[in-house]
Order: structure tokens, then C-alpha cells, then sequence
């Protein structure tokens, strides 16, 4: 069987600036698969150029066994890829319903998202629907963000690093809410630092460092390799 998202030899620049250097990696249907690093080894850029926000400048990319390298983002969007960025682009003035009503309209694709089903997977913006996205907390503000992007229906989410900046309560009541994602049987690519938050839900890992992948394995095996644990991700 062919994996769902395929990356193989992927290099990236951002102008003179080289920053992937040959990502392989393969996200298989139904998995939760993480990229682990410090800053700046390259996990929001393999995430953007599957998007189609940084193109490859070598390498090739599939998703559904079609070749999507270089497509632009509406396209990859429709073909079935969710982002949701670090950066949590709601917009500030607009109500909880006005932020998901605009999501609605451009949806990528036709699909089972309605309002009505994000408000059962996430209660929380029922209650708030008409607060400003601005009032938000940010745990309400990242939940809103992941809405927003389930509202194109993709078949593949990209999630990154969607425990930043948020208190360790908040972390878990995300990850519970991932993880009913996951156990719903959307596939899900996800960034992290925080390395609990991963493993969590990882049915896999891989371990950037400099753009490159220096680990890859099952989050058992990442967890009993200390040498890894250590040199990578200094925890
Ligand atoms: N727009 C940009 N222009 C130039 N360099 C960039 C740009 N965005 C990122 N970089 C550089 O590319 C490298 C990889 O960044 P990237 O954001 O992919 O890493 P990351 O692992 O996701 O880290 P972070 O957790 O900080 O997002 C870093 O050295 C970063 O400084």
C-alpha cells in the first residue's frame, strides 16, 4: 500500500538560505505521525512546502500517490491538505461564529464539517460564538484555528506546534481533542517541541536536526533511545 503523503528527497531554501537538505518521510492513512526538533531545524518548512507556501527546490512530493510538488496552496487544499499555522491566523475582530462562517465559505472542499459538528468536537466555541477572536484565550484561540482548517475537510491535517505557548492544562485539553481527531481516523501531521505532547499521540517520529531526518521510528523506540533523546532533543 502507498502511503497517503510521501516526501522524498525534499530540499528547501528560503532565497540563498537552504534550510531542508532531503527530507524523506511518509505519512501512512489513519497514522499520527510527529516531526520532533529544536528551533529552527526545518519542521514548519516541511510542512510548508507540502503546502506549497515554500516549494521544493529539488525533491518530490505526494499526496494520494499524485504528485503535488509545487502546486500552489488553494490547490493543495483542495486536493485534501489541512494547514493550521503556528502563528493562529484567526481574525481579531470577528466573532467566534463569524471566524468559522468565513471558514465555511472557503472551504476547500464539500465534506462532513458542518458549524454543527465543530461545536460538538469543540463545545467550547458554542459557548463563545459571539466573542471576538481577539478575546480569545489562546487555547480557545488554537482550538478556533484547528476549526477553522477542519472546516475545508482535508483528509490530512498538518498541525503545527499546537501546544505553544499554552499552559500544561490547556496542552492536555487539546491533546484530548487531537486525539478524537485521530481516533475519528483523520491522519494527521503534526510539529512539536514539546516532546510529551507528542508522544502522546505519535504513531511515529521523526527527529529533524539542520534539515535533515536524524530519527526515524515508533514513539517506543524514540522513548528508549536516550543517545537520541539527548543529542536531538535535549531532554
Ligand atoms: N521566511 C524565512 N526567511 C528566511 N529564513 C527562514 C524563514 N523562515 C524560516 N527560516 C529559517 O529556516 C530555518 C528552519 O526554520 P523552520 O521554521 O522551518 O524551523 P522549525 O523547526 O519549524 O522551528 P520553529 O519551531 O522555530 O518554527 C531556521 O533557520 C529559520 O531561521
Amino acid at each position: 500500500m502507498s502511503a497517503l503523503l510521501e516526501l522524498q528527497d525534499v530540499h528547501a531554501a528560503y532565497g540563498l538560505s537552504r534550510v531542508l537538505f532531503g527530507i524523506s518521510i511518509e505519512v501512512n492513512e489513519g497514522e499520527c505521525v510527529c516531526l520532533l526538533g529544536r528551533n529552527g531545524v526545518g519542521k514548519t518548512t516541511t510542512m510548508r512546502s507540502v503546502m506549497g507556501l515554500t516549494p521544493p527546490s529539488a525533491g518530490r512530493i505526494r499526496f494520494k500517490s499524485r504528485d503535488i510538488t509545487g502546486w500552489p496552496p488553494h490547490r493543495v487544499a483542495r486536493a485534501g491538505v489541512g494547514f493550521v499555522p503556528e502563528d493562529r491566523r484567526i481574525f481579531a475582530e470577528l466573532s467566534v461564529w463569524e471566524n468559522l462562517d468565513v471558514a465555511r465559505r472557503a472551504a476547500a472542499r464539500p465534506g462532513r464539517w458542518t458549524i454543527e459538528a465543530i461545536v460538538d468536537l469543540f463545545p467550547v466555541l458554542g459557548k463563545l460564538h459571539d466573542r471576538q477572536g481577539g478575546f480569545l484565550s489562546g487555547g480557545e484561540q488554537q482550538m478556533l484555528t484547528i476549526a477553522r482548517t477542519l472546516m475545508g475537510n482535508p483528509e490530512l491535517l498538518l498541525l503545527d506546534e499546537p501546544s505553544e505557548g499554552l499552559a500544561p492544562l490547556v496542552v492536555e485539553a487539546l491533546l484530548a481533542k487531537v486525539g478524537e481527531l485521530k481516533a475519528q481516523g483523520l491522519t494527521i501531521l503534526l510539529a512539536e517541541q514539546g516532546i510529551e505532547f507528542s508522544l502522546a499521540l505519535a504513531d511515529r517520529v521523526y527527529v529533524l536536526e539542520k534539515g535533515a531526518v536524524r530519527f526515524a521510528g515508533s514513539s517506543a523506540a524514540l522513548r528508549s533511545d536516550r543517545s537520541v533523546l539527548d543529542q536531538l532533543l535535549m531532554v
